[in-house]
């Protein structure tokens, strides 16, 4: 049977070191995406406090308590599953840009963290990078995350995909000028990985950056299957697994791989 995730993207702008505002702002718009009938709802990067690096100390959620009491609740009264994006997420050894999921019952299923620092935004001197990648379930089909400038690096993602990825999401604060790398980096990840890639950008400005918007689902042949504008939005779209399961027939990219001619 043809395995199938409806997926609500949640294109918004985030205010600048105000969680609070953000959490409403969450809550607001999952109950916006509800009468769609999502299974999983995605928000952006850093949803809670933006880059406000000079007070991340004060702002990061210790262990993330706030952020999983706020969002397992929803999730729960909900009903749904929730890919929350990312939270500074304070832990004994320092700060981290860190995605946690929920199933539909509320549960963390999945923790994960931001394996590669984007120095150009200064993230090395303020976060420590994970190095796990995480696959989960969401209803039976297997998912993982990357977060933003995680999605440049090839490796990282193939590593997701032979782990058993057949859906990526990618929350993202990705700013202009680089939009154009944005689309297109989605669309290889989909392509060469034969997944479905979901992207999650931010918009608005903070310090004079302007967000570029431009969520997108990408299916695994690299068509798009629907994309934001520079607005806020709510994407709604359906992933058939049998999809991935066709271009994977279709190109068996899996089976002919050469790791023995690669370097590490
Ligand atoms: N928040 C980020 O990781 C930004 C990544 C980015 O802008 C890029 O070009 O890569």
């Amino acid at each position: 049977m043809d395995a199938k995730l409806r997926i609500a993207v949640v294109q918004m702008d985030i205010a600048f070191g105000a969680p609070r505002t953000n959490r409403d702002k969450v809550a607001q718009r999952i109950e916006q995406a509800m009468p769609h009938h999502p299974d999983v709802v995605v928000f952006p990067e850093l949803w809670d406090t933006a880059y406000d690096l000079d007070r991340l100390e004060q702002l990061a959620d210790w262990e993330g308590e706030e952020t999983k009491a706020f969002l397992s609740a929803v999730a729960r009264d909900a009903g749904v599953a929730i890919v929350a994006g990312s939270i500074a997420e304070k832990r004994s050894d320092g700060i981290y840009n860190t995605s946690f999921v929920f199933s539909k019952k509320g549960d963390v299923i999945a923790t994960y963290r931001k394996a590669h620092l984007f120095r150009p935004m200064e993230e090395h001197r303020h976060f420590q990078a994970g190095d796990a990648c995480a696959v989960y379930r969401i209803d039976d089909v297997p998912c993982a995350t990357v977060i933003c400038y995680d999605v440049r690096f090839p490796e990282w993602v193939r590593t997701a995909a032979l782990a058993g990825a057949q859906v990526l999401f990618v929350p993202a604060q990705w700013p202009h000028p680089r939009l154009n790398h944005w689309r297109q980096l989605l669309i290889a990840r989909a392509i060469e990985n034969q997944l479905y890639v979901v992207g999650c950008n931010r918009v608005g400005t903070a310090k004079g950056t302007s967000f570029c918007g431009h969520s997108m689902v990408v299916d695994p042949w690299g068509e798009i299957v629907c994309e934001a504008l520079q607005r806020e939005e709510i994407l709604i779209a359906d992933v058939h697994l049998d999809r991935v399961a066709k271009a994977r027939h279709a190109i068996p990219v899996f089976s002919d791989r050469r790791p023995d001619l690669y370097a590490r």
